[in-house]
């Protein structure tokens, strides 16, 4: 089945809530968990647990398991696959991109059937362009699984280049979301864009339509509040609503009240 309909029917039952799998050094600490393999296979396992049942998605955030070396991606390995097959979609979080040619290996590591790293989708960048990362999109398409491309992210320093205006006309980040829905209308599969919770959309010119899945991170500890949610995209989008450090802050013990509590703030 292809990525689009997967993730419809896991956001019609479980809510946009997608919860971030970050193991910050000052987390595992927190945690009372050491900054090893073990540690991070602990926590992300631990936050799997508490998300499998109550949400869609979850999102490892392959930076801070790459710190670690070959330790923290053998952890990451066993996090994706733990969390796969307790039923919870996985994006990781790795925001690749590079030359076509290249693109291939990162496509090969992430989105294909089987491989050590497997996931169901990846973030990507496009400054190489959003053709460079055909090959990806083929690659997911393939495999029933789609690239999150980013657009509009949620940092400030982004808007001077992703809020630029292009020789059309059109901001960076409206082409970049115009590339990708057209290509979703070519093919169904449901590549997503990401448009951070703190970025002004109108002001960057993108409109999400419903074929387009949106990946939302700035909730929580980046200021924007859950309750939000419908102020900031149409009814139609299919936003997954991004938060990590706010949740995992409520420790191993408190967590799958805190993504209760989480869920209940979104609106229905
Ligand atoms: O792709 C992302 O998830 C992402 C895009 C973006 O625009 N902003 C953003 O914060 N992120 C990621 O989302 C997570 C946000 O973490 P918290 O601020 O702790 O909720 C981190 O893993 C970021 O790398």
């Amino acid at each position: 089945m292809s990525f689009l309909p997967r993730l419809r029917a896991a956001l019609a039952e479980h809510g946009a809530l997608c919860v971030g799998i970050d193991p910050h050094r000052s987390l595992l600490e927190a945690w009372s968990l050491a900054a090893d393999g073990p540690g991070l296979e602990r926590f992300g396992r631990t936050v799997v647990e508490a998300a499998a049942g109550r949400v869609a998605v979850v999102k490892p955030q392959v930076a801070l398991f790459e710190a670690h070396g070959a330790a923290g991606f053998a952890a990451l390995e066993r996090v994706l696959a733990d969390a796969r097959d307790a039923g919870l979609l996985v994006l990781a979080d790795a925001k690749r991109g590079d030359i076509g040619s290249t693109n291939d290996g990162y496509a090969e590591a992430w989105l294909t059937p089987g491989s050590p790293l497997e996931a169901d989708a990846l973030t990507v960048s496009p400054y190489l362009g959003v053709e460079a990362l055909d090959g990806v999109f083929e690659t997911a398409e393939r495999g029933g699984k789609a690239a999150f491309v980013l657009a509009a992210t949620s940092n400030p320093e982004a808007a001077a280049i992703q809020g630029a205006a292009l020789p059309d006309g059109r901001t960076v980040a409206a082409s970049v979301a115009r590339a990708v829905a057209q290509r979703n209308a070519r093919t169904g599969a449901g590549h997503g864009l990401v448009i951070g919770a703190t970025v002004d959309r109108a002001a960057h010119g993108i409109e999400p339509d419903a074929a387009t899945p949106i990946l939302s991170p700035g909730f929580g500890a980046q200021g924007v509040g859950l309750a939000e949610l419908r102020t900031l995209f149409p009814p139609h989008a299919l936003v997954l609503a991004s938060a990590s450090r706010s949740l995992l802050q409520a420790g191993p013990a408190g967590l799958g009240d805190a993504i209760e509590a989480a869920r209940a703030e979104l609106p229905r």
